[in-house]
């Protein structure tokens, strides 16, 4: 891609350079230097060296990752330094925003190098005091974020997914783990037993470990109130978020705004309450009767929804992406079985892939298939568990794996497909 920073042109891609572009070189296009050259490119630069084009003193950047809860975290730390009264850009799965504003459709949650860089000028150019950034594991491994200079780097928890990418989960822990290496102040959830990190300038939360900002006590009563305490003195919020990994979500940004901001955290807390989350992750659509869209994805991922409905009988909605690791299949299954009444196994993006066949990998997992029923068209399965649910009084459905996508891939073709929309035209 073709960026310009302050009226300097930089590509990535050879077939761009010339000798008004210069080439930015990494491991991922070395190989293309000569390339370059001959189209006329004089000037050649190594992405590390990168940084010296943006200065990093005027905004402070905050980097979010972990398996699950990159976007919600990262949407309530922009949600709260806005409601503070910062300018504050923020880039994700959801796009690039900047105050409120949405400037671009994403398809990547960490863009490449060279697109970090031109959101992070743009940002500096519209005075924004905060670029918030989901960093994806992959842009760790491409190096995707190299010479950002990050004022704080947080963690939210490691568990599996991708590896299709990585290979073995220990590639994929070490990934995570290497953003924390350095010194580098850090903000890391101390209940995950997985995460290594280098504990000069780190700050913790939790809820069941001894950490810098530690939950005491919780209700979910219209959402949760949550206590938590730092230094020994004791502060309080409430959200209309459901389910305890979002208290995490919460905490985590609670602490990245005092950290990064050194406000008092009782007027930190305050503006908590306007954070309505994330479309598409935990979002009620329906009351009566009880129908939740989440963008849950993996075992854990889904683990954490089922068990924040313990007290209802689950009736519950999902399928695996195609061409995408295929190891947690069976494990998505297991999960499903554990905690739900009812299971509808159907499609997620199939890609290239035969549905039935990603189908066939989820149900290895279920072993007792008397509440199974499968339907491998989502629009369709969607309709039968509705009428499912409408049956009974204490069920809560959840549907899981695309929340707000707002279509389903087929082949490389995005057909139009929105859960919530489904849901909507049956109730
Ligand atoms: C698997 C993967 O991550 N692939 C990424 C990888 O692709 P690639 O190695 O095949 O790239 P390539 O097309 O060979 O090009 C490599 C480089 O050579 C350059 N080039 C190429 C040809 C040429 O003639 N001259 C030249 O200079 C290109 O401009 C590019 O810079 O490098 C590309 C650019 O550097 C990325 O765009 C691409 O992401 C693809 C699109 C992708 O789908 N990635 C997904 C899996 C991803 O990154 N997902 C994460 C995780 C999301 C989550 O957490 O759930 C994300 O951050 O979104
Ligand atoms: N802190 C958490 N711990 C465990 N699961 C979570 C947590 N936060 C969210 N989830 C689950 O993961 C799903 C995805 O959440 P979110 O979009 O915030 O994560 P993400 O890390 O950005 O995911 P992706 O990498 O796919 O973009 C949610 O819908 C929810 O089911
Ligand atoms: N419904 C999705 C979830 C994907 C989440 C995405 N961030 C990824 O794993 O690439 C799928 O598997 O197609
Ligand atoms: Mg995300």
């Amino acid at each position: 891609m073709l960026i310009t920073i302050n009226n300097k042109k930089f590509t990535d891609n050879s077939k761009e350079a010339n000798n008004e572009v210069a080439f930015v070189y990494s491991a991922q296009n070395e190989k293309f230097c000569d390339d370059a050259k001959n189209n006329g490119c004089n000037e050649l630069i190594a992405s590390e060296n990168l940084k010296d084009y943006v200065d990093f003193s005027k905004i402070k950047v905050i980097g979010i990752t972990g398996t699950n809860g990159k976007t919600t975290t990262a949407a309530a730390i922009y949600s709260i330094l806005l409601d503070l009264g910062y300018k504050v850009a923020l880039q994700g799965t959801r796009g690039f925003f900047i105050n409120d504003k949405k400037i671009e459709d994403y398809t990547l949650t960490t863009p490449v190098q060279l697109a970090n860089f031109e959101h992070i000028q743009k940002a500096i150019d519209n005075q924004c005091d905060f670029f918030v950034t989901e960093v994806s594991s992959h842009a760790i491994q491409q190096k995707r974020i190299e010479g950002i200079d990050f004022e704080l780097k947080v963690h939210t928890n490691i568990t599996r997914d991708h590896l299709d990418y990585h290979k073995t989960i220990q590639e994929y822990i070490n990934v995570k783990n290497s953003f924390f290496n350095d010194e580098t102040k850090k903000l890391i959830n101390r209940d995950d037993k997985i995460v290594k990190f280098n504990t000069k300038n780190a700050y913790t939360y939790s809820l069941d470990n001894p950490s810098t900002y530690k939950v005491g006590a919780y209700s979910f009563k219209n959402g949760m109130n949550v206590m938590f305490s730092n230094i020994e003195k004791m502060h309080s919020f409430s959200s209309l978020m459901m389910g305890i990994f979002n208290i995490y979500n919460l905490m985590a940004a609670i602490a990245s705004v005092h950290l990064t901001t050194n406000r008092n955290l009782d007027e930190i807390c305050e503006v908590v309450e306007n954070f309505a989350g994330v479309s598409g992750r935990m979002e009620v659509v329906s009351n009566n009767p009880l129908i939740i869209i989440d963008f849950a994805h993996t075992p854990d991922g889904m683990k954490e929804v089922y068990e924040s409905f313990n007290h209802k009988d689950i009736i519950t909605v999902f399928g695996a992406g195609g061409n995408r690791d295929k190891e947690k299949r069976p494990l998505m299954g297991q999960i499903a079985a554990k905690y739900a009444k009812q299971i509808i196994v159907t499609s997620d993006n199939p890609r290239f892939e035969d549905p039935d066949l990603i189908i066939e990998d989820i149900c290895t997992g279920i072993k007792d298939k008397s509440n199974l029923l499968i339907e491998v068209n989502r629009k369709e399965a969607i309709k039968k568990a509705i009428e499912q649910a409408k049956k009974n009084e204490n069920s809560v459905l959840l549907i899981l794996g695309k929340g707000d996508e707002p279509y389903q891939i087929i082949y490389d073709k995005k057909l139009p497909l929105i859960d919530k929309d489904e849901v909507l035209k049956h109730i």
